[in-house]
């Protein structure tokens, strides 16, 4: 579980980028922090490892200050995933996803040959392991970013737009991908978007950020969605889409959603 009691974060140059949060984020869950640009997600994010240090208040793991864990060991214990990736460009993308490990005292061959099975995890052959990182797709480079982040075994994963680089079809792919995952590993994760639908996919809980950090709201999107806390929320969500109502129609001897203008929103299942 991961706590954040009033954290708030002034910038040396004055800017306040987050004031008085509090959040919980309970274990095996996906948290989503979704805002727009500047609402201080990726400072709230970087508190939970340290990269960030809050100028009032705490953040606290499993009921332990963060504060008090060495910043290095720290960050070893927590996944990260960013939005390029940050692979390191000089190392084959098997060292990379190996590299935390092996600074965590496994030995080399070990953590290789675990790294061929995370490759695997998350959708790669593990022959693309002797590639440098340039030499992947974006999509692909996200895959070793989120491989990277699983290889040693953290019960934390914090995500920053990890998917915002890579086109819609790749992009709803990896998010598939993810939800699989964390079926699997039931992870706490913390994860950072700008965009509704993700974090409507992705969040066992959604909160909506304002600028400065403010909580909009926060719940489940369903509760988001059904009854939005303000008109900031409304809008943000999209003013149209609580009220869509969607309809049935045949189309190709398939059922194809449309809504009240009768534009196409999705096929429906079965
Ligand atoms: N190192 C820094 N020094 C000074 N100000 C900063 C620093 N990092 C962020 N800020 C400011 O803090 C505010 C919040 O930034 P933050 O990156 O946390 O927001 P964000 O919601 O993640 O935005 P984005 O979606 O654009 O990444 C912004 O006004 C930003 O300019």
């Amino acid at each position: 579980m991961i706590e954040f009691e009033h954290v708030s974060k002034v910038y040396p140059g004055g800017a306040t980028a987050v004031h008085d949060f509090s959040c919980v984020v309970p274990s095996h869950r996906t948290v989503v922090l979704v805002g727009s640009s500047g609402s201080g997600k990726t400072t709230l994010l970087r508190m939970v490892n340290r990269m960030v240090d809050p100028t009032a208040g705490r953040v606290l793991i499993d009921g332990d200050d963060v504060r008090e864990r060495d910043p290095v060991e720290l960050r070893r214990s927590i996944g990260y995933v960013m939005q390029h990736g940050g692979l390191l460009p000089h190392r084959t993308v098997r060292d990379n996803v190996a590299t935390v490990p092996i600074l965590s005292g496994v030995s080399r061959r070990e953590a290789r040959t675990s790294a061929a099975g995370l490759l695997e995890r998350v959708g790669l052959d593990p022959a693309l392991g002797d590639r440098y990182p340039a030499q992947l797709s974006g999509g692909q480079q996200q895959r070793v970013g989120v491989a990277r982040a699983l290889a040693a075994d953290p019960n934390i994963l914090l995500m920053d737009e990890p998917f915002g680089a890579v086109d819609p079809i790749v992009r709803r792919e990896l998010q598939r991908e993810l939800l699989e995952l964390q079926a699997e590993l039931g992870k706490t994760i913390v994860f950072v978007t700008h965009d509704v639908d993700e974090a409507f996919l992705l969040g066992d809980e959604v909160v909506v950020l304002e600028s400065g950090g403010r909580i909009a709201q926060r719940g489940a999107p369903a509760e988001i969605l059904a009854d939005p806390a303000s008109d900031f929320v409304r809008d943000f969500v999209g003013a149209d889409r609580a009220e869509r109502r969607l309809r049935p129609v045949e189309v190709g001897g398939r059922s194809v959603a449309v809504d009240e203008d009768g534009r196409p929103v999705g096929v429906l299942g079965g």
